[in-house]
């Protein structure tokens, strides 16, 4: 031991005390040894603190974790339970609103029809118990239990409403004639109302078009929409009374104030024998549904002024079945036959419908409306789609008159193979 060792040695000694059970057997040289001994511990445990602190917090992120899990699996479970018990619980009819008598006696129609004196139930506010508005009745008592918040979304639905219509009458083939009576019954009563004044005569208010499918009917209606800038309402009547069963009404009065808001407007009614069918008497009460519905249009029609601007197109392929009715004065009062288009229509059908395609200089429109006797304006436009693909499928640059000719041959198939199946049977029919 140098003397430098010894004397740090005894300074040592004195600072701690001089007998310290610490220093005890241990010799002077050895301290540092047991310092870095005791200091490589401290180290030791130092990192096995901090593992076990990171333990400790990977443990604390977990049970965080599991608690918020355990809260959404509490919720689902409970959502569930609600759900069950929803399930468990009665139905309730649906009903309209007929009128308020007092406050808790109303009267109110099922939709099943009959109607009924029913009370309501305290909880519900009375301001919402209008004529019309749609509420839930308990199947026993029929008191209402609830007012079921009218959505907009039916009427948005039944009706397409097109603010402008982008088809004019050069993208129809043919139908000149039935062209120029719409531009006088309906164009020419919304461009310039005062021409009918003035000679003291009133226009006509609807205008029924008829004839075979895919005649061009919606066409010319959508062309008149164009000319005159008026917004274009088309609704298809079998969608009117099967799709929105017990709303047919509703949604006829629905789509004549729409047509107030955004006139100019014309009324496209399409299938207009689904809801104005003559009938000998109404048995079901699907029939009586399709009876409120056209009162309903009837109604609607002997109410707007002939000159306001709004006009109601209907369109039919079975004018023969329609109740006399819908067919009065004032009423649908100007019928327009649209036919099956003649060789020359065809023709010119086909030209609009290959305007946009490109053509090899071989394509013999004459021969290709010869070729298609018996076909409508929707098949000849099938026609020139099936061609322009069987262009694309062999990968040409052009299509060609051989490619129309395929067309021709596999659009007039599959018109045969229709016209073959069975009539299919509305979606309402059921088999008992
Ligand atoms: N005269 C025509 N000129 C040009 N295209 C026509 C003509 N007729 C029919 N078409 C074509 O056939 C398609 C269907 O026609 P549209 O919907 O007007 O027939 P529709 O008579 O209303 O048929 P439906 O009675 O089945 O409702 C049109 O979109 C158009 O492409």
């Amino acid at each position: 031991m140098t003397e430098s060792t010894k004397s740090k040695d005894e300074s040592m000694r004195s600072h701690l005390g001089k007998s310290g059970p610490v220093y005890d057997g241990i010799e002077p040289g050895e301290l540092g040894e047991v310092t870095e001994s005791v200091q490589d511990r401290v180290r030791q445990l130092e990192s096995r603190n901090s593992f076990l602190e990171e333990q400790c917090s990977q443990i604390e992120s977990e049970k965080r974790y599991l608690e918020n899990q355990k809260i959404k699996y509490e919720r689902e479970i409970r959502k569930l339970q609600s759900e069950l018990d929803r399930m468990k619980t009665s139905p309730l009819i649906i009903g309209t609103v007929i009128d308020v008598i007092k406050n808790d006696r109303i009267i109110v129609r099922s939709s099943n029809g009959p109607q009924f004196l029913v009370n309501v139930s305290q909880y519900i506010d009375e301001k919402k118990l209008l004529p019309g508005a749609k509420v839930a009745l308990n199947q026993h008592t029929l008191a209402i239990a609830e007012v079921i918040p009218s959505t907009e979304e039916p009427f948005v639905a039944a009706m397409e409403v097109f603010e402008s219509v982008e088809v004019d009458y050069d993208q129809i083939g043919g139908l000149e004639e039935q062209i120029q009576e719409l531009q006088e019954a309906v164009e020419l009563p919304l461009i310039d109302p005062e021409r009918f004044v003035r000679i003291g005569i009133e226009p006509p208010k609807g205008v029924l078009l008829y004839g075979l499918p895919g005649t061009g009917k919606t066409l010319l209606a959508k062309a008149v929409a164009h000319r005159t800038k008026a917004t274009f309402i088309r609704v298809v009547g079998s969608e009117l009374v099967q799709k929105y069963i017990g709303d047919g009404s509703k949604l006829v009065r629905g789509i004549f104030e729409m047509a107030r808001k955004k006139a100019p407007s014309i009324i496209f009614i399409d299938e207009l024998d689904s809801i104005a069918a003559r009938r000998l008497n109404e048995t079901t009460g699907a029939d009586r549904e399709v009876q409120r519905t056209l009162m309903q249009l009837l109604a609607e029609m002997d109410g707007f002024d002939k000159r306001k601007n709004i006009r109601i197109i209907a369109a039919t392929n079975r004018p023969d079945v329609l109740d006399p009715a819908i067919l009065r004065p004032g009423r649908f009062d100007r019928l327009v036959h649209v036919p099956m288009p003649g060789v020359e229509a065809r023709g010119k059908i086909l030209e609009i419908h290959c305007e946009k395609m490109i053509l090899a200089g071989n394509i013999d429109f004459k021969r290709l409306a010869k070729a298609t006797e018996g076909m409508s304006g929707a098949d000849l436009n099938a026609i020139a789609t099936e061609a322009g693909m069987f262009a694309v499928r062999k990968d040409k640059e052009m299509v060609e008159m051989e490619d129309f000719l395929e067309a021709v041959d596999k659009v007039s198939m599959a018109a045969d193979t229709q016209k073959m199946m069975p009539v299919t049977l509305p979606e309402t029919t059921m088999f008992v």
